[in-house]
C-alpha cells in the first residue's frame, strides 16, 4: 500500500513533496516461475504501467530471472496531481523488495520506483515516490546517488486538496514540457529565497516563513493555462488563513497547508463559487510511508 502525494511545494520542483492519507493505491506481486525473467500485469499492458515497468526494471536490476504477476488496485485518481503514478510504483517495488527478500534500502526503492515514472510522464522525476516511499515531508537532494531526507514539519499541520473535475491525457508528461527551460540569476536568487524560508519554515513551525516560501512564479506561472483557476483558489485560501498555497505536483489540484486557525469551511465554500471550477475538497492528514503486507 502507498499513499498519494503532493510534489514540488511551490519552489521545490522535482525537489519536495508530501505524501497525505487520503487516497492509497495497492499493488500486490505474485511470483508464478523461475528460470526467465517475464513481468504479466493483470488487465494490461506491463509497459505502460508505472507498477509493472518499476517491477520489470528493478529486476533486470537486480538480475533476477522470475515470472512475476503485477495486480494494481487503484484508489488515487490519475491525472491529477495527488502523485497516482508514482504511488503504484512505490508500492510495487516495496512489494517486490518484500517478495524476493532483496533487503534494498529505501533511497534504493525510490531508485527503482522513479523508473516506473517513465511509464506515465516519461521523465522518472523523484518526488512523489520519494513521499510514498518515504512518507510523511520529503526532499530528494541527490539523484546519483539517490538520497532522500525527511523534513521535520509540525504534526499539527493539516492538508487541504481541491481536486478538480478535470481529465488531461498525458498531463504531466505536457506540464513537464511546458517547464523553462533557463531562468535569470534574479529568479534563481527568488527562488532560493523561498526554498529557504519554506524548509526553515516547515522545519522551524514559523508560520509566516512557510507562507512566504510556499510560492513559485516559474513553473506553476510557465503551467496556468492547465489550471487558471488556481490564483483564485490562493486568493481565497490565503485570505481564508491558510499557512500556505500552491499547485499539487504537476496539477490540476492545489495543496493548501492548514492548521487550526484556517478557515477550511470557508474554503470549501469559496471552491463552489469560483466560475468555471467543479472540484471536491478533501481534508487530510499527511501520510505514512509504503507498508507491505506479506499473503501466503
Ligand atoms: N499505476 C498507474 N497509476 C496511475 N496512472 C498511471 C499508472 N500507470 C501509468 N499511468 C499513466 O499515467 C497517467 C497519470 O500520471 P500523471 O503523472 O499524469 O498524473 P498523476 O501521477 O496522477 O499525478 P502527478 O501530477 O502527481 O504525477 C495516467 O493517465 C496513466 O495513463
Ligand atoms: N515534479 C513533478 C511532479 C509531478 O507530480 C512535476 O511537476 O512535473
Amino acid at each position: 500500500m502507498a499513499h498519494s502525494s503532493s510534489a514540488n511545494l511551490g519552489p521545490g520542483f522535482d525537489v519536495l513533496a508530501v505524501a497525505h492519507s487520503v487516497f492509497r493505491d495497492e499493488v500486490e506481486v505474485r511470483i508464478l516461475g523461475e528460470g526467465s525473467l517475464k513481468v504479466e500485469l493483470a488487465g494490461g499492458d506491463p509497459l505502460t504501467n508505472t507498477a509493472s515497468y518499476a517491477v520489470l526494471k528493478m529486476l533486470e536490476n537486480l538480475g533476477h530471472k522470475v515470472q512475476v504477476e503485477v495486480r494494481v488496485r487503484k484508489g488515487i485518481p490519475a491525472g491529477l496531481g495527488l502523485g497516482s503514478s508514482g504511488a503504484s510504483a512505490a508500492a510495487a517495488v516495496a512489494a517486490l523488495n518484500e517478495l524476493l527478500g532483496s533487503g534494498v534500502d529505501r533511497n534504493t526503492l525510490v531508485k527503482y520506483a522513479m523508473v516506473g515514472e517513465v511509464a506515465s510522464s516519461g521523465s522518472p522525476h523523484p518526488d512523489n515516490v520519494a513521499a510514498s516511499v518515504v512518507g510523511g515531508w520529503v526532499a530528494v537532494t541527490s539523484v546519483e546517488p539517490l538520497k532522500v531526507v525527511s523534513i521535520p514539519a509540525p504534526r499539527d499541520y493539516l492538508l487541504v486538496l481541491v481536486v478538480p473535475d478535470l481529465k488531461l491525457e498525458g498531463k504531466t508528461k505536457k506540464a513537464r514540457e511546458m517547464v523553462p527551460r533557463q531562468i535569470s540569476m534574479e529568479d534563481h536568487v527568488e527562488s532560493t529565497r523561498r526554498l529557504t524560508s519554506l524548509l526553515v519554515g516547515l522545519s522551524s513551525g514559523n508560520r509566516e516563513l512557510v507562507r512566504e516560501g510556499m510560492r513559485d512564479n516559474l513553473v506553476e506561472t510557465a503551467r496556468l493555462p492547465l489550471f487558471p483557476f488556481y490564483p483564485e483558489v490562493r486568493k481565497s485560501a490565503l485570505e481564508r488563513n491558510a499557512v500556505g498555497v500552491c499547485v499539487s505536483g504537476a496539477g490540476p489540484s492545489v495543496l493548501i497547508l492548514a492548521d487550526r486557525s484556517t478557515d477550511v469551511d470557508g474554503i470549501r465554500d469559496d471552491v463552489r463559487r469560483i466560475s468555471g471550477l467543479r472540484a471536491e475538497v478533501y481534508l487530510t492528514e499527511v501520510g505514512e510511508g509504503v507498508k507491505v503486507e506479506v499473503r501466503n
